[in-house]
Formats: C-alpha cells, sequence, structure tokens
C-alpha cells in the first residue's frame, strides 16, 4: 500500500524544549488514522508541521509527495485545536464562506451532516455551545472532497452521548470516501473502533505504528496498550 505521509527524524524545538524530537513514521493512504499520546507529546506540532504552520528545524516531512507547502494545502482538510468560527455568522453563513473559499467544499455534504448532527443551519456562533461549534467546525473538515484530512483533537467539548452518535455516523460516512484521516484525540475508548492504523506518541517521537488490530492482538485492550506502553501511566 502507498504511503500519504512521511516522517524521518523530524525534529521541532521551541526554545530549548523539543516538541518534534525525531519523529519518524509512514501513514498508509486511504486509512483512519488515530494519533495518541499524553499531553505535550507533540501531536499539535506534528499537524501544523505537516499544513506548513511550523517549519521542522530538521529531517524530511513529505505530504502528498510534496514538502509541505501551501499550494498542496488545497488538497488538505486541517481542523486545528481550539478552532473557533467568527461570532456573527450563522451555520448557513459559515457554509457560504467555505463554498467560496475552500477548495473542495461540498455543500451539499455539509448540509447532511448538519442535519445528521442536529446542527440548525440559522444557530449563530455567538449562540453556540461548545459542543455546537465543535461540530460546525469538523463538518467544515468533513465536507471536503480532498485527499488528506487532518482533525486536532476534533471532540472536545462534545458531551458523551452526543460523542458516540457522531462517531457512529461517521464511521460508515468515513469508510465510503477514499480519504486519509488523522484524528487526534484524547477520547480513546470511545472511538477506538474508528482507526484502521494507530500511530502512538511519547515526547516527540512515535513509539509505536501500525494497524491498529495488531496493536490490539500485541497488547490486548486500549487500556493494556497504555499501561504497557507509558511508563507514566494512563494519561490520556
Ligand atoms: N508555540 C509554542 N511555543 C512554545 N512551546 C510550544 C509551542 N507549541 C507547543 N509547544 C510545546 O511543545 C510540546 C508539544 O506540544 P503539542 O501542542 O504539539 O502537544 P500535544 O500532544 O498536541 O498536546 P495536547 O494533547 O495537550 O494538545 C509541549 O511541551 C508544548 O508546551
Amino acid at each position: 500500500m502507498s504511503t500519504v505521509i512521511q516522517c524521518r527524524d523530524v525534529i521541532k524545538t521551541y526554545d530549548d524544549k523539543k516538541a518534534l524530537n525525531g519523529l519518524t513514521l509512514d501513514i498508509p493512504e486511504q486509512s483512519i488514522v488515530g494519533v495518541l499520546g499524553p499531553n505535550g507529546c507533540g501531536k499539535s506540532t506534528f499537524f501544523r508541521s505537516l499544513v506548513g504552520l511550523v517549519q521542522p528545524d530538521s529531517g524530511v516531512l513529505e505530504i502528498l509527495n510534496q514538502k509541505p507547502n501551501w499550494r498542496n494545502n488545497a488538497d488538505i482538510a486541517y481542523l486545528p485545536d481550539r478552532a473557533r468560527w467568527y461570532p456573527n455568522h450563522t451555520v448557513r453563513r459559515a457554509f457560504d464562506w467555505a463554498e467560496s473559499f475552500l477548495p473542495h467544499f461540498i455543500r451539499e455534504q455539509a448540509e447532511k451532516l448538519a442535519d445528521f448532527m442536529e446542527l440548525d443551519l440559522d444557530l449563530k456562533a455567538r449562540g453556540m455551545s461548545k459542543g455546537q461549534e465543535a461540530r460546525l467546525m469538523l463538518i467544515l473538515c468533513m465536507a471536503r472532497d480532498v485527499p488528506v484530512v487532518i482533525l486536532d483533537e476534533p471532540f472536545s467539548g462534545i458531551d458523551v452521548l452526543s460523542r458516540e452518535q457522531i462517531i457512529e455516523g461517521i464511521i460508515d460516512y468515513l469508510h465510503e470516501r477514499e480519504q486519509t484521516i488523522l484524528i487526534s484525540t484524547h477520547e480513546i475508548h470511545e472511538i477506538e473502533g474508528l482507526f484502521d492504523f494507530t500511530v502512538l506518541m511519547d515526547k516527540g517521537k512515535a513509539i509505536w505504528t501500525g494497524r491498529t488490530e495488531a496493536l490490539r492482538a500485541e497488547y490486548g485492550s486500549m487500556h493494556q496498550v497504555f499501561r504497557s506502553l507509558y511508563k507514566r501511566g494512563l494519561e490520556l
């Protein structure tokens, strides 16, 4: 299977802190990838590097067979952590904006997802709960027909019941599409069934990468995975 992302010995230092400390991994195309690890292990820095928002100090990083650059960002949907929407815009206006400015945005798909996630098109961002705003941001990425979707903690702020409902629905939706989807999350126990492929990070490195079924076969439950692989215990 061909790879869509390749990283070799990528290092990124902030002041004297190594956010990425020799990150090496390959991500196969058309897979749903969980990028997991404790707070501060470098997940967001990895994602920001993939869209060119962060320049690594050294190492090799390629996405869609190119170094990250603004031109191939048209083919990547990226949801940053802590993303917010313009307070005065309704969901409908956000979709108008996305239709004009986001390459490969499919409005019909966005409206289907909004309906499915019970997000009223007339709701303004300033009147939204944290969870409703998180749904809007998720839809703006998921409604794009691009080869790579990168979601940095897309479920934070969404309550457990809604999260389960949304996740169940998007499993079918995602498996119908020929995209590579990277998702970082701390909600591991609820969504581990979603991932074909898992990257476990710690201290700026990938400490395990591979098919999720191989991870389970090697370690058992995700709980056991984290007990075995993270000496600091369960911090997710
Ligand atoms: N702009 C920055 N300036 C200084 N340090 C930073 C910056 N961004 C990240 N860091 C540091 O780099 C390390 C990795 O941060 P990063 O946000 O990539 O981790 P993370 O795995 O996404 O964490 P979390 O799960 O808490 O979101 C942390 O120690 C963080 O404090």
